[in-house]
């Protein structure tokens, strides 16, 4: 039988994806939140903006509100919803989801552990994404790197569902190169601390990556963040595992990590203009994954009795622009360093 697949969170990675599977012939819906890409996808269909090429698909879509009318259950579902919504969104699939179903998180964040815990992780699979991509119009994407400079990882954790990572890698291959690997947390803890050198970082200047990154002194702050996620991941045991499509022996020299995996996702994915999904989410006035990035580091630095000064000035940061206290500007640049006392 034709597997079934949900893609939740049908946002810009959400549809990108989507939308390849549904040119692919894949039997996918796409669930999502904001009623007016959902109406705009029924209406006049999805378009997906790439540098060299663009996509329209009219996809099979579901608001939120109409997935408690689905009568069949989801053999595979791609959660792409921000990393702070995956444990209501797994919650609200969970009832559709098959006895031997997967919900796989396909996300920037740690949240492998929180979609096993509501649906068990003998029904879980872990993913890293590395897309990137816009949507600030419904119905339409601007997706800055194609298939062939896209890049996921799949792995199943511990007394998960090892041996059926193919059955994703192969949904996740229309979109991208995919690599499946054998330690899964280690492997989003390694995207985490690329994610803690450039994402909230650069979106608090309110500039696109690549501009925020040529500002005075940033590039140190970035660098400096990227290197506590990484020895914070060191005193949980995670080893140093390449992503991006780099091999391990680029990352032989552990100095020289964190500039690597900058330097690999500004040359390989990041193209002039682009802005974090950060920036996107704070532009929309919603507020960003800064908890589940930076604040993860602070919070399992905590636990283990280790401090991470340059992360939580970070997470600060970002607070007090998502209070509305301080505004994405050059001037954070100063007020960063202040919070981490140099
Ligand atoms: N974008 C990128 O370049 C990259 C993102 N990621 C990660 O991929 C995951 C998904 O991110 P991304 O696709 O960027 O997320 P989006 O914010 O585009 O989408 C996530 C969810 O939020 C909804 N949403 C977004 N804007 C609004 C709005 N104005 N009102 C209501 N709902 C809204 C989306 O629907 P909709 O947008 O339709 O509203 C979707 O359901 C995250 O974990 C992210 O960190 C990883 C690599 C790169
Ligand atoms: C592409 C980028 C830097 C932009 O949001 C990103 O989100 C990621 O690498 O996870």
């Amino acid at each position: 039988m034709t597997p079934r697949i949900a893609v939740l969170g049908s946002g810009a990675n959400g549809s990108s994806i989507g939308a390849d599977l549904t040119l692919a012939g894949v039997d996918v819906t796409l669930v999502e939140q904001w009623p007016a890409h959902v109406e705009a996808m029924r209406a006049t269909g999805l378009t997906i903006r790439m540098p060299d090429e663009q996509l329209h698909v009219r996809p099979r879509t579901l608001h939120l509100c109409e997935v408690a009318t689905l009568r069949e259950k989801f053999d595979i579902v791609l959660l792409l919803m921000k990393a702070y919504d995956s444990r209501w969104a797994t919650q609200l699939i969970a009832p559709h989801l098959a006895d031997d179903g997967l919900v796989v998180g396909v996300q920037n964040g740690m949240t492998t552990k929180t979609i096993a815990e509501v649906v068990g992780a003998h029904r879980t699979m872990g993913a890293v994404i590395e897309i990137s991509s816009t949507m600030n119009d419904p119905g339409l994407v601007l997706r800055h790197s194609g298939p062939a400079r896209s890049w996921f990882a799949v792995g199943a954790l511990e007394g998960g569902p090892v041996g059926r990572e193919e059955e994703v890698a192969a949904l996740l291959r229309h979109s991208g190169g995919v690599e499946i690997v054998h330690d899964i947390l280690a492997t989003k803890w390694m995207k985490l601390v690329s994610n803690c050198t450039t994402l909230v970082t650069t979106a608090s200047l309110g500039l696109p990556m690549l501009d925020a990154l040529a500002v005075p002194g940033m590039r140190t702050i970035m660098l400096r963040s990227g290197q506590e996620a990484l020895d914070v991941g060191a005193a949980l045991d995670h080893p140093i595992l390449p992503i991006f499509g780099l091999q391990p022996a680029d990352l032989e020299r552990s100095d020289e990590v964190v500039e690597t995996l900058l330097d690999t996702l500004y040359r390989d994915f990041v193209l002039p203009g682009a802005t974090t999904t950060v920036l996107q989410d704070w532009s929309k006035s919603r507020h960003s994954e800064v908890d589940d990035i930076n604040g993860t580091v602070v919070a399992e630095a905590a636990r283990l009795g280790l401090s991470a000064p340059v992360n939580s000035a970070i997470v600060e940061v970002a607070h007090r622009i998502e209070r509305g206290e301080l505004r994405p500007s050059l001037e954070v640049v100063e007020v960063l360093r202040r919070h981490i006392g140099d």
